[in-house]
C-alpha cells in the first residue's frame, strides 16, 4: 500500500473529498508518463495520490502503486484459459476485476480523508475502457461516491493536421457522452509542439477554417462542418498544454482539475447521487427476491493475494450482476427500436 500524506506530528492529514482522476486516451498518448509526471509532482508536494493501474498487460509500472489489477487478475493466464488474443485478454482481465470492484470502492473510502487525489492509469487500447460494461461499472463506482474527472490524453505532435484533430476531437467529444463527467483535455508532448494551435482552433473558428483552406477533399469538408457542430463542447472544454517528460503545464492542469472538480459537484454530482439511490433500491430489491442456490451455501471463496486488495477473493466468473443489469438494458433498448423499425416501415 502507498504512503498517505502525514502531518509533522506523524497523523494523517484530513482533505475532505478526494478527487478521482481517470486518466484516458489513445495507445502511446502518453498516460502513463503523465500518470508518473502527476505522482511525482504530488509527492514533492506531500501530497501522495492513491494510485490504480487498470492495465492488466502493462510491463512495468513507473509509478508507485496503491491497487495494481496485475495483482488480481493475471491477464496471459486469462488469455491462455479462455482462449483469447491480447484485446480479449485485457477486456476479460477488466471485467474479471470489475466484479470486485466493490472491495476497491471500500478501501477507497477508508483512505479518502487523507488523500486528495485518486489517480487511475487505464489501458492502451482505449475501448477497452470507454465501451465495455466493465468500463462502465467502474466509471460508475467512482462517480456517484467522489467527485471525479476525465483527462483525456492527446499527442499534440500527432494532432497538427486539422483532419486528424477533428477526427481526435470527435471520439473526446463521444467519451463525454459516455461518462457523462468534467471534462479535461490534455496537450501532452508539449516539448515537441507547442499546443497553441489547438487553443486557436477550438478558440476561432476561422482560424480552424483556414487551416483547411488548403484540402478540399471530402474529409476536409466534413471537418469544417463538425467544428460548427462542436462549437458547444469547445466552449466548455478546458484544454491544457502538458509535457510529460519535462513537467511544463502541470500547474495548469491542477488548475484545471480543481476547476473541475467544482464543476462536478455543482453540475454532475445531482444526477449521480440519484443513480446511486436508484442502484441502492436495485440491490435492495435483489436482495429480497433472491434466495442462495445450493452452489452459495457452500462455496469457499478463493484468496488472491495483492498489494493492494487485502483478501480479495479469486473470481471464475465471466460476468457480474451489474454486467448482466448492462446487457439487460441494451437489450431493451435494442428490441425497442426494432419494433419502432417494424412499426415505421411501409406496407408492402
Ligand atoms: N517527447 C515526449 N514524449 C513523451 C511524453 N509523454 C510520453 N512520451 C513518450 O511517448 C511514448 C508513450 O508514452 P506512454 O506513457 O507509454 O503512453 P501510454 O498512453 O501510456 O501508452 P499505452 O500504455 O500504450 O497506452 C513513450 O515513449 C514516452 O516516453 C512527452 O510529454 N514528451
Amino acid at each position: 500500500m502507498g504512503e498517505s500524506s502525514t502531518a509533522s506530528d506523524g497523523e494523517p492529514i484530513q482533505h475532505g473529498q478526494p478527487t478521482v482522476l481517470i486518466v484516458l486516451g489513445m495507445a502511446g498518448s502518453g498516460k502513463t508518463t503523465l500518470v508518473q509526471r502527476l505522482t511525482a509532482h504530488l509527492h514533492s508536494k506531500q501530497l501522495p495520490p492513491y494510485v490504480i493501474n487498470l492495465d492488466p498487460a502493462v510491463s512495468e509500472l513507473p509509478f508507485p502503486v496503491n491497487i495494481d489489477i496485475q495483482d488480481t487478475v493475471n491477464y496471459k493466464e486469462v488469455m491462455k484459459q479462455y482462449g483469447l488474443g491480447p484485446n480479449g485478454g485485457i477486456m476479460t482481465s477488466l471485467n474479471l476485476f470489475a466484479t470486485k470492484f466493490d472491495q476497491v470502492m471500500n478501501l477507497l473510502q477508508k483512505r479518502s480523508a487523507e488523500v486528495k487525489n485518486i489517480v487511475i492509469d487505464t489501458p492502451g487500447q482505449i475501448e477497452v475502457f470507454t465501451w465495455s460494461a466493465s468500463g462502465a461499472i467502474i466509471t460508475e463506482s467512482l462517480a456517484s461516491t467522489f467527485p471525479t474527472v476525465v483527462i483525456y490524453v492527446m499527442d499534440t505532435a500527432r494532432s497538427t493536421n486539422p483532419v486528424t484533430f477533428m477526427s481526435n476531437m470527435l471520439y473526446a467529444c463521444s467519451i463525454l457522452y459516455k461518462t457523462k463527467l468534467p471534462f479535461i483535455v490534455v496537450m501532452n508532448k508539449t516539448d515537441i509542439v507547442d499546443h497553441s494551435f489547438a487553443v486557436e482552433w477550438t478558440t476561432d473558428f476561422t482560424a480552424f477554417q483556414d487551416a483547411l483552406n488548403a484540402d478540399t477533399s471530402y474529409m476536409s469538408n466534413l471537418s469544417r462542418s463538425m467544428s460548427l457542430v462542436l462549437d458547444e463542447f469547445y466552449n466548455t472544454l478546458k484544454l491544457v498544454g502538458f509535457s510529460a517528460v519535462t513537467g511544463a503545464g502541470t500547474d495548469d492542469l491542477l488548475k484545471a482539475v480543481e476547476e473541475a472538480h467544482e464543476e462536478y459537484v455543482k453540475e454532475y454530482k445531482p444526477e449521480y447521487d440519484k443513480l446511486r439511490e436508484r442502484r441502492i433500491k436495485e440491490m435492495k430489491k435483489k436482495e429480497q427476491g433472491k434466495l442462495p442456490t445450493n452452489a452459495e451455501l457452500v462455496a469457499e471463496p478463493g484468496i488472491v493475494v495483492t498489494r493492494g486488495i487485502d483478501g480479495a477473493g479469486e473470481d471464475t466468473s465471466d460476468s457480474s450482476d451489474a454486467d448482466a443489469d448492462n446487457e439487460d438494458a441494451e437489450e431493451d433498448s435494442f428490441m425497442r427500436f426494432l419494433d419502432a423499425k417494424k412499426a415505421s416501415a411501409p406496407k408492402t
